[in-house]
């Protein structure tokens, strides 16, 4: 899918093996960085964004952190595990057999889990760099993350802009940060070179950072895997499935994995904006007519999140709150 080319000047694209990646330079007019994000997550759920404001020294404490904690031997990596819920884990990802190359950190964004992460992560010796760190890439990509959401909900005509961006704002947000290390994979012996399994976020919207290796493809059909080249001084955001179900489809939420460099390591962070577990999602009304009725029940966000967590990675998890057209609309 090729978008077309007499967009606005402030829309680029990234030339990838002939698909274009849409690529949103923050510091260009507001209003059409609004009409540029709404467009590109309709078409692709997905978009690269420039000049996006999270300061470059604290991206580069994270890195310093994860590469500190990463280097350690197995056995004190392994002290800092499993992640269950939160901690380090290695080849196994959630509970339901996935598995992939990678290392990686698992912390729920709030002041419990962040403090004892750090204590386990720094052997209890100095959780003071690692928590200084985390607390400030988080605070600084929670504002980029609003943002983006207003942005979004303005490019789409909302009349309140603030209809997503509340629920990843209020005091009790269920946000998550995840370290990814993937090691380079080994040709010899002929190892598996998916490091992240094909899947969506269950969440509203993710805001990944990566180093400068690539390895993150997204896939717009089945099958057909697009690759993202790496850019360290960016971050690249993807629709949840929790985004699409509120825009009754408009909005992708987008499918994605990652694979392993054959020569280098590559590291990312991912931030996942979900709403409080209580927090009740249905399809808006702005987005429901006479010929686009609603597709989804409406759940709350406990119930999709156990859902998601009981089936494999790749599972598409939205088909169990499909309505079909026996349903009766109005009791749900
Ligand atoms: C296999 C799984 C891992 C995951 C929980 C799940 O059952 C399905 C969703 C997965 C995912 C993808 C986005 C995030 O990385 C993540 C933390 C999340 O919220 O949903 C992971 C879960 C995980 O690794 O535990
Ligand atoms: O590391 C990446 O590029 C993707 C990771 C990912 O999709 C995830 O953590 O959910
Ligand atoms: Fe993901």
């Amino acid at each position: 899918m090729v978008l077309a080319t007499s967009s606005p000047a402030i829309l680029k694209f990234e030339k990838n093996q002939e698909i274009q990646i849409p690529v949103i330079d923050f510091s260009a007019e507001r209003s059409e960085v609004c009409k540029q994000i709404s467009k590109a997550c309709e078409e692709y759920g997905f978009f690269k964004v420039i000049n996006h404001g999270v300061s470059e020294d604290f991206i580069k404490k994270m890195e310093d952190e994860s590469l500190k904690f990463f280097g350690k031997s197995a056995l004190e990596k392994q002290a800092a595990g499993p992640a269950i819920p939160w901690g380090y884990g290695r080849k196994n990802i959630g509970f339901n057999g996935d598995t992939g190359e990678i290392e990686y950190l698992l912390l729920s964004v709030n002041p419990v889990s962040i403090s004892q992460v750090s204590q386990v992560v720094s052997n209890a010796t100095d959780p003071i760099h690692f928590s200084s760190a985390v607390n400030d890439y988080v605070e600084a990509v929670k504002k980029l993350a609003c943002n983006i959401l207003e942005m979004m909900a303005e490019g789409l005509g909302m009349t309140d802009s603030s209809v997503f961006s509340r629920l990843i704002r209020a005091d009790d947000s269920d946000l998550l940060l995840r370290f990814n290390h993937y090691p380079p994979y080994d040709h010899h012996l002929n190892t598996n070179s998916i490091g992240f399994g094909e899947h969506t976020d269950p969440q509203i919207l993710t805001i990944l950072r990566s180093n400068c290796v690539s390895g993150l493809q997204i896939s717009i059909e089945d099958g057909v895997w697009i690759p993202v080249t790496s850019d360290p001084s960016a971050c690249f955001v993807n629709v949840g499935d929790l985004l699409q179900v509120m825009t009754n489809g408009r909005l992708m939420s987008v499918r994605h994995r990652a694979v392993n460099d054959p020569s280098k390591s590559r590291l990312s962070f991912g931030y996942f904006s979900g709403p409080p577990l209580h927090a009740k999602i249905t399809v808006l009304p702005e987005f429901i007519t006479l010929d686009k009725p609603s597709l989804y029940k409406h759940f709350t966000w406990a119930d999709f999140k156990k859902t998601a967590y009981s089936l494999r990675l790749k599972e598409n998890r939205l088909k169990f709150y499909e309505l079909s057209s026996n349903d009766d609309q109005h009791e749900y």
